[in-house]
């Protein structure tokens, strides 16, 4: 059987070990021969690589392991590039949250003007992972998880049409297994479901068990009155206060359109006053990520390595992320498992704009993802729709043409900003605040 050779690109992310585990633990399924780390932050992936180093060593001695931040070592004979690099840091994640807040707007890592900076930065650093991956691996594929995917993928459609790469969020995933243990199933694979949207912006819009049952009467029971918080205590990551309440806010989210279920990130455009005005200015989620997860990861891997062994240690196998072993299965082994992808339209739903990038249902397998048929999409959506894609399609125009007009008009026709003079205010601070990343704007 084939053993297969992944780079990590992003290996100093804080995902980095999780995911590891998570690799190592399904090595029966999708056997690996090489792991190679690559970041450009020496620094911070060697923490990170030499306590995985260790837990590799322990767990699987035979895989070849190396942290590098050489990009022909990185990208040479590899047969998946998984990338999930913050451009950044969590420095400017801090920034894109708070300019927009001193501003009265959202202040949000993937939506409204944050998802537009960080999307300006993301856009170039994920195309060179693709050329580095084109030159050095021509028959690779690319499994994205950096944010912001919505921007990411319309910049590689347009700026790399025939470049083998999939973007994916695991956003959906979590949701689905909430809604899983809301119905009492073992897993959210006992579910088929339909959705359709744009990343971070989409809607369930059927969801059946393994005989066709219906189980969206009693989940939408369910989410009426406690929007995706389980009776139950769901075991994982997000279960931090913020997280929570993100998550009982689908409640409304939900009764604005109760034919569907919708993706928590739709708070932030349909309740954007109130999550201001829930929000901290001086206190937002990327400071609590940097005073907990990151604190933890990094932590955790200095402790690892001063013992010389991972035998007591508390990370924990990112179980959901198995979604990454799926879909590198699904390209290896062509197991046409049906997945949601982030893929171009092309008339999957009929009445939206075919070069859309859309988050859809598709069956992969070695050819990649063939999307299945949404159909036509009701008119609220669709409007939503077309408003947000446009903002999506601006920011990444603008990033070619070094284009203030086009950014001023994606910041303008985000759904979470009042007015242009507004969208120019927070554009100006965002252009000083990201000088070191965007390309000059004329
Ligand atoms: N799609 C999803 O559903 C999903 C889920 C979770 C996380 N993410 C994304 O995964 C990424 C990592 O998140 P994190 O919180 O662990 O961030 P992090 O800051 O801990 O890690 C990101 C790493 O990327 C590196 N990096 C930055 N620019 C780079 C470049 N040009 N080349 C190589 N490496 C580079 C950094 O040095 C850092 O080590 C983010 O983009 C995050 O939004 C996506
Ligand atoms: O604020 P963060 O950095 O904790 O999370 C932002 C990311 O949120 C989503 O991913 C979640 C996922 O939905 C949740 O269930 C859990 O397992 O962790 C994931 C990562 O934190 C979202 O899909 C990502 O795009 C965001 O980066
Ligand atoms: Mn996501």
């Amino acid at each position: 059987m084939k053993k297969f050779s992944i780079v990590v690109a992003g290996g100093g992310s804080t995902f980095t070990p999780g995911i590891i585990l998570m690799l190592l633990d399904n090595l029966e399924k999708f056997p690996i021969r090489k792991i190679i780390f690559y970041d450009n932050d020496k620094e911070r992936q060697d923490i990170v690589a030499d306590a995985c180093e260790i837990i590799l060593k322990e767990k699987a001695p035979e895989i070849e392991f190396l942290a590098t931040t050489d990009p022909k070592t990185a990208f040479t004979d590899i047969d998946f590039v998984m990338a999930h690099i913050r451009v950044g840091k969590y420095a400017m994640r801090e920034k894109d949250e708070k300019i927009p807040l001193k501003h009265g707007v959202v202040g949000q890592e993937t939506c409204g003007p944050g998802g537009v900076a960080y999307g300006m930065r993301s856009i170039g650093p994920v195309i060179e992972l693709v050329d580095y991956m084109e030159k050095y691996s021509p028959d690779a594929w690319m499994l994205n998880y950096s944010n912001p995917a919505a921007i990411v993928a319309e910049a590689t459609r347009k700026l790399r049409p025939d470049s083998k790469i999939l973007n994916i969020c695991d956003m959906p995933i979590g949701i689905e297994v909430r809604m899983a243990q809301i119905l009492g199933l073992e897993s959210r694979k006992d579910m088929e479901i339909k959705y359709f949207g744009l990343n971070h912006f989409g809607w369930w819009t059927d969801i059946r068990d393994k005989e066709g049952n219906d189980l969206m009467p009693k989940l939408k029971e369910h989410v009426k009155k406690h929007g995706y918080v389980p009776d139950a205590k769901v075991e994982g990551q997000h279960v931090e206060a913020s997280w929570n309440d993100t998550f009982a806010k689908a409640k409304d989210v939900y009764m604005l359109d109760q034919k569907t279920l919708p993706n928590t990130y739709l708070k932030y455009y349909l309740f954007s006053d109130e999550v201001v005005e829930h929000s901290n200015p001086d206190y937002t989620r990327a400071n609590e990520v940097m005073d907990g997860r990151e604190k933890f990861i990094f932590g955790e891997c200095k402790k690892i390595k001063e013992s010389g062994t991972a035998k007591n240690t508390e990370f924990e196998i990112d179980e959901h992320a198995s979604y990454i072993v799926d879909l590198a299965r699904a390209i290896s082994y062509n197991t046409k498992e049906r997945m949601l992808l982030i893929v171009p339209n092309n008339g999957a739903i009929i009445n939206f704009d075919p070069t859309a990038m859309v988050e859809i249902p598709c069956i992969v397998g070695s050819q990649g993802p063939e999307p299945l048929v949404v159909g036509s999409i009701p008119q609220f959506q669709k409007g939503m729709m077309e408003q947000q894609v446009s903002v999506e399609k601006l920011v990444v125009e603008a990033w070619a043409e070094n284009s203030y007009e086009k950014l001023w008009q994606a910041i303008t026709l985000s759904k979470t900003v009042p007015s242009a003079r507004v969208a120019k205010l927070i554009l100006d601070d965002l252009i000083e605040a990201n000088k070191e990343y965007w390309p000059e704007l004329k």
